[in-house]
């Protein structure tokens, strides 16, 4: 079989991706710096994700995945060292996002670059994220998606005129606005997560007006893994034989040849979508949220004020917390249901944070009916 061969795992049709001028050239430049595959780590296109990991290796509960040179990462000492050409990073109040966009977008100008082969490992493209639609098609998109594509592309918008503002001599490049974006959407999409103190230890140029903490770092091939929803994964940060790395561990271990995920968080098919470009279609952490005055309006009720003080008083009118998953209703909708609904009780506060009655809790699988269904018919 050819370098393009397929591989029949579990009956899914992979194509192996290692052949690839741009997957030979990050290997060689990884293990130039240090990294060394001895957990036979391969990428290929899976029908269902596109480009993923998979390894000819099984793994155990407990063993690690990957381990990367912390050298090879781009993480607040990285950018820092860099850019001191265009910014002065002691004058500017910068987030750490904004630093590794602007690292990503002027590494990618320059004709030769440390990092050029990491960058071409990189989509070339922006993953395709609602929120970049154009405004016609923002205008169709159901109300939640529309304030989350505006807060989005607001973020952006800030995220491009905080750096515009503060950079001294750039090149050109820097300063076009698709190139950011594209900068802008792969951090987002690929930085982990590195505790602030492994950033400190290592950089003496923390006294830096960083306008906030260097949590986010860039980490060649460990980006190349994604997301479901049951992977169980462990980062930390090890030092052995005289080198820090970043390393994965698997916490439920994984089967030779089958793709092996990571775990983004805890994210329903929305965050995924609007953060991410994709969803799952068996995603058990999805749910169906509402506002509260959505609530009202299925309910078809009005409330006084002593029963809309309780609501806001308790924070339950917060949308992120009114909604039915797969386990159910909400602890926070089930309140708001009981109380718009029974506006005769003296004392919200002993039946919410005590029982809810037998009477209304017989009604609770009508309620999430018809919730459900209105959600489904606005559509
Ligand atoms: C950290 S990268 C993962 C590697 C990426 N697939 C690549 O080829 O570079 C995150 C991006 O991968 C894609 N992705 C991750 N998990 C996915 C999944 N379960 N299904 C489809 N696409 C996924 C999304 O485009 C996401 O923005």
């Amino acid at each position: 079989m050819g370098r393009t061969a397929t591989r029949r795992s579990k009956k899914i049709n992979v194509v192996y991706a290692d052949h690839l001028k741009e997957i030979i050239d990050l290997r060689r430049w990884l293990s130039k710096y240090g990294w060394s595959n001895v957990t036979k780590l391969k990428l290929a296109k899976f029908p269902d994700t596109d480009r993923g990991v998979m390894s000819s290796k099984r793994f155990k509960k407990g063993d690690t995945i990957i381990a990367i040179p912390l050298d090879l990462m781009i993480t607040y000492k990285t950018v820092s060292k860099g850019l001191t050409e265009i910014l002065s990073l002691s004058d500017v109040s910068l987030e750490i996002h904004d630093l590794l966009t602007l690292f990503l977008v002027t590494e990618r100008c320059k004709e030769q670059s440390l990092w050029s082969e990491y960058i071409n490992s990189l989509p070339q493209n922006s993953p395709p994220l609602p929120w970049l639609a154009s405004p016609e098609e923002l205008n169709s998109y159901p109300a939640d998606l529309q304030i989350i594509s505006e807060r989005k592309r607001k973020n952006l918008e800030e995220s491009l005129y905080r750096t515009k503002r503060s950079i001294k001599k750039h090149p050109d490049c820097v300063l076009d606005e698709d190139l950011f974006k594209w900068g802008y959407v792969l951090v987002n999409t690929r930085a982990v997560y590195i505790h602030p103190d492994f950033v400190r230890i290592t950089n003496e140029n923390m006294n830096d007006a960083l306008a906030d903490e260097p949590t986010m770092a860039l980490c060649p091939f460990l980006d190349m893994f994604n997301h479901h929803f049951q992977a169980l994964t462990e980062s930390e940060v090890v030092y052995r034989e005289g080198q820090w790395f970043y390393q994965l561990k698997t916490l439920t271990g994984t089967n030779k040849y089958d793709q092996i995920f990571i775990s983004y968080g805890a994210h329903d098919n929305i965050k995924l979508l609007m953060e991410y470009g994709f969803f799952l279609a068996d995603n058990k952490l999805d749910t169906v949220k509402f506002g509260l005055e959505e609530v009202l309006k299925i309910a078809g009720v009005n409330v006084d004020s002593r029963q809309y003080k309780f609501i806001k008083d308790h924070n339950f009118d917060n949308s992120e917390d009114l909604y039915i998953g797969y386990e159910g209703i909400s602890f926070n909708l089930k309140a708001v249901l009981f109380v718009i609904c029974n506006a005769e009780v003296k004392n919200f506060n002993y039946v919410v944070f005590g029982n809810f009655p037998d009477d209304f809790l017989k009604y609770l699988p009508q309620y999430t009916k018809k919730l459900l269904f209105y959600k489904k018919s606005s559509f």
